[in-house]
């Protein structure tokens, strides 16, 4: 059987009906010439940059929109997820009804259906053990571009037989007119079953909804198996010594993990099983605004070929304005995590964590700069997780908004906290490893603590100092609290 009538015969049997034109795993060539054709119009149009990279708007929605995320309530379902409504804390993971899903599912197959669609079968996991094979489908090629450099590239052999664990159906062109009726808050969707194995996208063309999408997946399965998912990047120094930075978007997990001096392991999603600490992703999703070459220079040369920028302003001269925020705060960039040059290879694992660092953006100017953490305040601020959301990457969020989210990323907790907190702590204590909370906020008078200082604070710590007298010298130069 050739791919394509194997591949229509799979979209047959999720419902959708295929048409002559399936583009199955394109290469940068193919999507370069997809997404910068003469001939598409609006959100799915990319210019081209003078950095080499292509810049595409992602329309509307330019964050993630957690209002219109739902779960359907079913035998898998009911005894696991943390509820929205049921229970105490505040959370994103709002039911759905089977007849529900099955009207928006009809939706996504029948915007799907008849289409030139593109498909792109990645992992999501560095660990063959418990990673997830996940087909994305979407008529956007920006779209298979964001998740070709956001997951993992399956080998070629891999491909051959590579059966979807889970499967992402893109439908960021409809919208679900009968939202009301249905007690839904919005004509936009983002809706996972875990019964079916399936994600659907509608009315939002924003990636960040596959990528997050497929982290709360993780974040389902995961702790279920004794491994912990975290919401953290990470990286591992010369000696071997890993250190994870959770944070909030914002806060800094992606500007600090990438150092020259220390191997990057991943910026965003994590786990950690019995043989130490992996990727989810193949790679990184970068904030862009205000981007400046000396104070990020590893970010900064990342973007070039095969990287994509989404939202950034293009001047006419294709020069990109990275201080202009007038489509949004939350410009971005994906790139294959190949783009940073010091990096774990071949596979984006590494061992043990014996640094934790919990990244706090407090608004508010009140935390110093950097606790050393006992072992129960660490589960107090991991379960707490008093931070700030910062302006962009959620929608209605336009400055930065002091929050309590727990394990650091809430929006994507599909079990209940203390699951993570269970299992974090005891990868921790097995490893022996220590806990810092880290402020890469305010300062109360408006002005942020300059990566510099944070980063002169990070190696005081990789250096293991544990001793406030030894650390004070960092205190004294720093532009933070002297403004
Ligand atoms: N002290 C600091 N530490 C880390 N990032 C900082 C600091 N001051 C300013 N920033 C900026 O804050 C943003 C941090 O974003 P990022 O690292 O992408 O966060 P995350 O990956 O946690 O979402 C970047 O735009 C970075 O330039
Ligand atoms: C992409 C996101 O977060 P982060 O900034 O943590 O990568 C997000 O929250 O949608
Ligand atoms: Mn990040």
């Amino acid at each position: 059987m050739t791919t394509h009538s194997r591949l229509s015969q799979q979209l047959a049997n999720y419902g959708i009906t295929p048409s002559a034109d399936i583009i199955y795993n394109p290469d940068y060539v193919t999507l370069f010439t997809e997404e910068t054709r003469s001939d598409l119009t609006g959100y799915e149009k990319g210019v081209v940059t003078r950095l080499g990279a292509v810049a595409v708007d992602t329309g509307e929605f330019t964050g993630r929109s957690p209002k219109d995320k739902y779960i359907v309530r079913d035998g898998t379902t009911r005894d696991t997820i943390w509820w929205s409504d049921q229970g105490k804390g505040k959370n994103d993971n709002h039911p759905l009804s089977q007849e529900s899903w099955e009207h928006l599912k009809s939706l996504v197959c029948h915007q799907l259906s008849n289409k030139r669609l593109f498909i792109v079968d990645a992992w999501c996991g560095a660990n063959a053990d418990t990673r997830l094979a996940v087909r994305f489908l979407t008529e956007v090629a920006w779209q298979a571009h964001f998740v070709k450099n956001m997951f993992i590239a399956p080998t070629a052999s891999e491909l051959e037989n590579f059966t979807p664990d889970f499967i992402v159906m893109n439908g960021a062109k409809c919208t679900n007119p009968d939202w009301q009726a249905q007690g839904l808050n919005s004509e936009n969707f983002i809706a996972f079953n875990l019964t079916e194995k399936i994600q659907l996208i509608g009315g939002t063309w924003y990636g960040g909804e596959m990528k997050k999408g497929m982290f709360s997946v993780m974040n389902y399965l995961l702790p279920q198996q004794g491994i912990a998912s975290m919401h953290c990047s990470a990286n591992v120094g010369q000696a071997g010594d890993v250190a994870l930075f959770f944070g909030l978007s914002g806060t800094g997990k992606t500007t600090l993990s990438t150092d020259p001096d220390r191997q990057l392991i991943g910026d965003d999603e994590h786990g950690w099983d019995n043989d130490g600490v992996f990727n989810f992703e193949g790679g990184c999703y970068a904030k862009t605004i205000h981007l400046n070459p000396q104070a990020e220079p590893e970010i900064y040369q990342a973007i070039r070929r095969d990287a994509l920028l989404e939202n950034v302003v293009v001047r006419d001269d294709g020069s990109i304005d990275f201080d202009d925020a007038s489509k949004t705060e939350n410009t971005r960039v994906t790139y294959p995590i190949n783009h940073i040059e010091n990096i774990v290879k071949p596979a984006s694992r590494a061992g043990h964590a014996c640094k934790i660092i919990f990244l706090t953006a407090d608004a508010y100017g009140v935390l110093p700069p950097i606790s050393v953490l006992t072992d129960e305040q660490a589960q107090y601020h991991f379960l707490s997780g008093y931070t700030a959301r910062l302006a962009g990457t959620e929608r209605g969020v336009n400055e930065p908004t002091p929050t309590f989210s727990a394990c650091f990323g809430a929006a994507f907790l599909s079990l209940h906290p203390v699951r993570y907190a269970e299992v974090l702590v005891k990868r921790m204590k097995v490893a022996g490893a220590k806990a810092y909370l880290v402020n890469t906020g305010w300062n109360g008078q408006g002005n942020r603590i300059s990566i510099k200082d944070t980063r002169a604070i990070i190696n005081g710590v990789s250096l293991d100092i544990e001793n406030y007298c030894t650390l004070r010298r960092f205190f004294v130069p720093l532009s933070y609290g002297n403004a």
